[in-house]
C-alpha cells in the first residue's frame, strides 16, 4: 500500500521559482518593497469587495448531541475553528453524555424535508455533512432535496453506532444508503465498525481489512472512501485509508492517549466537508481534517467534563492556546530534507551578511528546509531574525526549523525545532510544541534513532560523516556509521558532517534506505555567494539521486 504520494527527491520541483528579473543575491540581497496601505476611493473599493465575497458554507444534517461532544454541535465547532459558515437541519434529538446515550428522538421526515428546504433553497450551500440520519425515510428526503438543489460537494459519514455502542441509525437504513446516497457522495467516511455493518458485518482487523473494505464500499457508488482507523486502539498510530478508486493512501496520525474521544468522527467530516468548501481537493481535504482532530485531541487530552468513559474535546483549542498555533500545513515531509541548509552566526558575520539574507539565498538557491543554528547570538537579536526568516520561508514553502531553542521556535512560530542528545528530550519538545510542529534530533548510534523514533521525532540528522570543522568534538562516523543508523531508523534520515560539494554525490550514491538528503553549513555559508552554492549542490544532488 502507497503512503502518501511524493514525486522523488531527485525529481521534485525546485521549492521556489528564480524569476530571470529577480536582482542577483550576492553578495547580500536587495530591500523589497511593500505596495502602500490603499486610502481614499481605493480604500471604498476594497471594503465593498470584501463584503460581498460569499462565506464559504457548510450545511451539515446529523442529530444533535445533548452533551455537545459529537453531532451538530461538533460539526458547528469544527466549522467554526476552520472558519466555515455551518448551517443545520437537525434530523433527531439525543438524550446523551459521556456515559452513553439515554434517548433519541427522531424529527418526522417531512419536517426534516421543510429544514432542507429552507436552507437549500435560500443560503448558497456549499457542501453537504450528514451524520446521525436515523431512517431510511430520512435518507430519501434528503436525496430528493440534493436532487432539487444539488451543491458542490456531498459527505457523507454513515453514522450508525456511537462510540459508546448505542444503535443511532438501525440495519433498515442501510439499504438506502447504499442503494441511493452513496452515489451521491465525494466521500463516504466510515469507522470500522460501520464499514463492517455496511459490508454484512465483515470482520475488520487489520490495515488489509481496511484496504480491503474501502474498495468494496468505493463499488457502493462514492467517488472517495476513508475507512477511519480510531477505534483500532491496538495500533500505535491512528491510521485511517482513503481510497479513490486507483489507490490507496494509508493516513497515519500520532494516536493520542486520552479518553475524550467522542465526536471524533463528526468533526473528521465536518473538517473534509469545511475545507472542500474552502475549495481544497479531496486528499488535501481529508490531511488538513485528520491533522486538526489530532491537535484538538492533543489538546484537550487531559480535560475532564462528565463522569463517562468518553469525554468530549475542545473544538476551539487555538483560541485559548496561542503556545500551539496549528496552522494547515501539511504532516511534514521527508522529501524536503534533500537540501537542509543550516546557518551559522560566525560564518555569516564573517561574510558580512544578515541571517535574514543568508536564508533568503539559501531558498532562492533550492535549500529545501532551513535551520537556524546561532549559537552565539543574544536572545531579542535572534528573536527579530528569526521572525524575519520565517515570513522569508513561508512565502517560500520552505519550513524552518530552530536549532536547540524552543522558546525561539515558539515566538516565532517556526515549523519546528532540532535538538541534539545534549539538548532537551524530544518527548519533552513534543509535550511543548505539539503534534502540528516538525521535530529532528541529531543521532550517532542505532539506540539514540530509536529513541528518536519512540520520542515523537519526523526524523533524524546522523553523522559527522566526514570530519568537520563547525562542530568540535564531533566523532566522525564515516559512510559505515551512517548505513548502520540509516538500515536501523525507523525515521528518515539526512546525512550531515562535512558534506560539501565535492563529496555530496558519494553520500546519496550509497543509495542508503531512509536517507533523504545532506544537511550543510560551511558548503554554503562559508562561501561569498551563498545562492550560487546552493543551487551548484543542489545539481549535483539531483544528479547523484538520477544515478544512484
Ligand atoms: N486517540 C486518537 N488519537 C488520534 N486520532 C484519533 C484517535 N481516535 C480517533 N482518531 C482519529 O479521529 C478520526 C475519527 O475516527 P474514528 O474515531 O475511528 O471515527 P468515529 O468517531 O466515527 O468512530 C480518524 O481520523 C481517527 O484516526
Ligand atoms: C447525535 C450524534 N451523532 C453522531 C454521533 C457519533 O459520534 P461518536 O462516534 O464519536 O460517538 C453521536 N454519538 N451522536
Ligand atoms: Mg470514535
Amino acid at each position: 500500500m502507497a503512503s502518501v504520494p511524493r514525486l522523488p527527491a531527485a525529481h521534485a520541483p525546485p521549492r521556489t521559482s528564480i524569476p530571470a528579473a529577480l536582482p542577483f543575491l550576492c553578495p547580500s540581497s536587495s530591500p523589497r518593497v511593500a505596495p502602500p496601505p490603499a486610502t481614499g476611493p481605493r480604500r471604498l473599493v476594497a471594503v465593498a469587495a470584501a463584503r460581498a465575497m460569499p462565506w464559504p458554507h457548510v450545511l451539515t444534517v446529523a442529530g444533535s448531541d445533548s452533551g455537545a461532544g459529537a453531532g451538530i454541535q461538533a460539526d458547528i465547532k469544527a466549522c467554526a475553528a476552520l472558519g466555515v459558515y455551518c448551517s443545520s437541519v437537525v434530523t433527531a434529538v439525543t438524550a446523551q453524555n459521556t456515559v452513553g446515550v439515554q434517548g433519541v428522538h427522531a424529527v418526522p421526515e417531512e419536517f426534516v424535508g421543510e429544514q432542507l428546504r429552507s436552507v437549500l433553497s435560500d443560503m448558497s450551500v456549499d457542501v453537504v455533512k450528514t451524520g446521525m440520519l436515523p431512517s431510511a425515510g430520512v435518507v430519501k428526503v434528503l436525496c430528493d432535496s440534493l436532487r432539487k438543489f444539488p451543491v458542490k460537494a456531498l459527505v457523507v459519514d454513515p453514522v450508525m453506532v456511537s462510540t459508546s455502542g448505542d444503535t443511532l441509525s438501525g440495519p433498515s437504513t442501510l439499504a438506502t444508503y447504499r442503494d441511493e446516497l452513496f452515489s451521491m457522495a465525494d466521500i463516504v467516511t466510515p469507522n470500522v465498525k460501520e464499514a463492517s455493518k455496511l459490508l454484512g458485518d465483515v470482520s475488520l482487523h487489520t490495515i488489509s481489512d481496511m484496504r480491503n473494505a474501502a474498495e468494496s464500499i468505493y463499488k457502493l457508488g462514492p467517488k472517495h472512501v476513508l475507512v477511519k482507523g480510531g477505534d483500532m486502539p491496538d495500533s500505535p498510530d491512528a491510521i485511517d485509508v482513503f481510497f479513490d478508486g486507483k489507490e490507496f493512501i494509508e493516513l497515519h496520525g500520532l494516536r493520542i492517549r486520552t479518553h475524550n474521544t467522542h465526536g471524533t468522527g463528526c468533526t473528521l467530516a465536518s473538517c473534509i466537508a469545511a475545507e472542500l468548501a474552502k475549495g481544497a481537493k479531496m486528499l488535501q481535504a481529508v490531511q488538513v481534517a485528520k491533522k486538526f482532530v489530532e491537535s484538538a485531541l492533543y489538546h484537550s487530552k487531559d480535560l475532564v467534563i462528565g463522569n463517562g468513559p468518553q469525554g468530549p474535546f475542545d473544538h476551539l483549542f487555538n483560541l485559548k492556546s496561542p503556545l500551539y498555533k496549528m496552522g494547515s500545513r501539511q504532516k511534514f515531509n521527508p522529501d524536503d530534507l534533500f537540501l537542509y541548509a543550516v546557518t551559522d552566526s560566525g560564518m555569516n558575520k564573517k561574510w558580512g551578511r544578515s541571517i535574514k539574507d543568508a536564508v533568503r539565498a539559501a531558498i532562492e538557491g533550492g535549500a529545501t528546509i532551513v535551520q537556524l543554528r546561532e549559537k552565539d547570538s543574544e536572545t531579542r537579536e535572534f528573536l527579530e531574525a528569526a521572525k524575519a526568516c520565517v515570513e522569508i520561508c513561508k512565502s517560500s514553502g520552505v519550513p524552518l526549523l530552530i536549532n536547540d531553542r524552543i522558546d525561539i521556535a515558539l515566538a516565532c512560530n517556526a515549523d519546528g525545532v532540532h535538538v541534539g542528545q545534549s539538548d532537551m528530550p524530544a518527548w519533552e519538545v513534543r509535550e511543548l510544541l505539539g503534534p502540528g510542529k516538525i521535530i529532528g534530533v541529531s543521532c550517532k548510534t542505532v539506540a539514540q534513532a530509536e529513541q528518536a523514533w519512540k520520542d515523537g521525532a519526523d526524523y533524524i540528522g546522523c553523522g559527522g560523516v566526514f570530519p568537520t570543522t563547525t562542530k568540535a568534538n564531533n566523532p566522525t562516523l564515516g559512510f559505515d556509521g551512517l548505513r548502520t543508523v540509516c538500515s536501523a531508523s525507523k525515521l528518515p534520515v539526512v546525512a550531515i558532517g562535512g558534506i560539501n560539494a565535492g563529496n555530496a554525490d558519494s553520500v546519496m550514491e550509497l543509495g542508503l534506505p531512509n536517507l533523504k538528503g545532506v544537511a550543510v553549513v560551511s558548503a554554503l555559508f562559508d562561501r561569498e555567494c551563498v545562492m550560487t552554492e546552493t543551487r551548484n549542490l543542489r545539481s549535483i544532488l539531483m544528479n547523484a539521486c538520477a544515478r544512484s
